[in-house]
């Protein structure tokens, strides 16, 4: 049990890196997956399941839970560990890239952005002292500087203005964050597809010295060789002695690639959001059980998975709770998701560990197509 927050590099296997992030709350192991825990639940899940296909750490965002609940209110509750009963790390988003995607009327100054809530209309003001003041409310293990995304495309001045601006609220960040032994606040690099501000974002982070960093404004609908050409540029120029966070991060097939690059952390929408839809992950390939293809096959998703959801319920009956709108449907499916995207995580970090990633990348890779 630790006191403080650290970064144990254990292995590396060409790019990919086999590492540990420690702090008072639990112990991450990387790379890692982070399932999406936006409003303080993981949909579909109890929190004990999420723990049991193996995640060490859940995300949860600022500008969901800012707006409802509320932060003083999760705070007089006790922070959303208590709340959310996972007494285990989380990763908060600091509402920057929410602010720009959900809500309505921002205005965007210097000192931060005022916008209305996409629920009830309400004026709020987002500045970097006030996300890292929230994000303390909830008491986050590791807290996101607040950062402006520029989505794509975008002029090279635009994109210039948001990657400085967000630089400028790092350092305000950092100064509000303060020396909070046990927790961490990471930077975010910004820069769009534009290969000299992105390594002039990671340059002016990596001297300010923080816990961690993430690679933010990617996953916003580029082709997926920009984005990793993005990493190939970036993340040589961070520490190689601190965490490094790929935010949004992505498909089985993302993952695969940026731990190549360098990345040890991931969170990504897809397998939760994919499994309310009526979509399974498996190490064959995507499974939609929608399809009327899946009426009469009684097999499982995957016979030989630890998971439940995956080993013990014919598909048959999958599609028929899907195409009913069965409540059970998103939990099954959202269950197997997830718990396929750790063993893909698992896999990842053993076989960085035993020297075999490009190997193991490879024939995870063919098992998609063989369907
Ligand atoms: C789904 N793709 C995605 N790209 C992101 C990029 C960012 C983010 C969240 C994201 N999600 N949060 C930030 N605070 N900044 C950058």
């Amino acid at each position: 049990m630790t006191t403080s927050f650290s970064f144990r590099l254990i292995a590396t296997d060409g790019g990919a890196r086999r590492g540990e992030v420690s702090m008072p709350r639990g112990t991450v192991r990387t790379p890692a997956f982070m399932p999406v825990g936006t409003g303080g639940t993981v949909k579909a899940m109890y929190m004990d399941q999420v723990r049991g296909t193996g995640a060490d750490i859940i995300l949860g965002n600022t500008y969901h839970l800012m707006l409802r609940p509320g932060a003083e209110r999760v705070a007089r509750l006790g922070g959303l560990h208590e709340l959310a009963r996972w007494p285990w790390p989380i990763l908060t988003d600091s509402g920057g890239f929410q602010v720009m995607s959900l809500s309505k009327l921002r205005k965007l100054t210097e000192n931060g952005v005022t916008f209305r809530s996409h629920i009830d209309g309400a004026p709020y003001e987002m500045t970097p002292e006030r996300s890292i003041e929230i994000q303390g409310l909830l008491d986050s293990d590791i807290q996101m500087q607040l950062d402006e995304c520029t989505a794509l495309p975008a002029k090279h001045s635009e994109i210039e203005r948001a990657m400085e601006l967000s630089l400028r609220w790092a350092e305000r960040c950092k100064v509000a964050f303060g020396d909070q032994p046990g927790k961490a606040m990471f930077g975010i690099v910004q820069g769009g597809d534009d290969a000299g501000l992105r390594v002039r974002s990671a340059q002016a982070l990596k001297v300010m010295d923080l816990k961690g960093y993430a690679v933010g404004g990617l996953a916003v609908g580029e082709p997926q060789p920009v984005m990793l050409d993005m990493l190939e540029i970036t993340c040589p120029e961070l520490p190689g002695d601190k965490p490094r966070y790929l935010m949004g991060v992505g498909t089985p097939d993302d993952i695969l690639k940026s731990v190549a690059r360098g990345i040890d952390m991931f969170d990504c929408v897809m397998p939760t959001r994919a499994g309310r839809h009526g979509l399974a992950y498996t190490r064959r390939g995507k499974v939609n059980l929608r399809n009327a293809r899946h009426a009469d096959d009684h097999r499982p998703l995957d016979e030989e998975s630890d998971c439940p959801a995956a080993r013990d319920y014919s598909r048959a009956y999958l599609h028929h709770l899907v195409r009913s709108q069965e409540a059970l449907g998103a939990m099954l499916l959202t269950w197997n998701n997830l718990a396929y995207y750790q063993r893909l995580m698992q896999d990842i970090r053993d076989a960085i560990e035993a020297g075999q990633f490009a190997d193991r990348a490879a024939s995870i890779t063919e098992g998609w197509a063989r369907g």
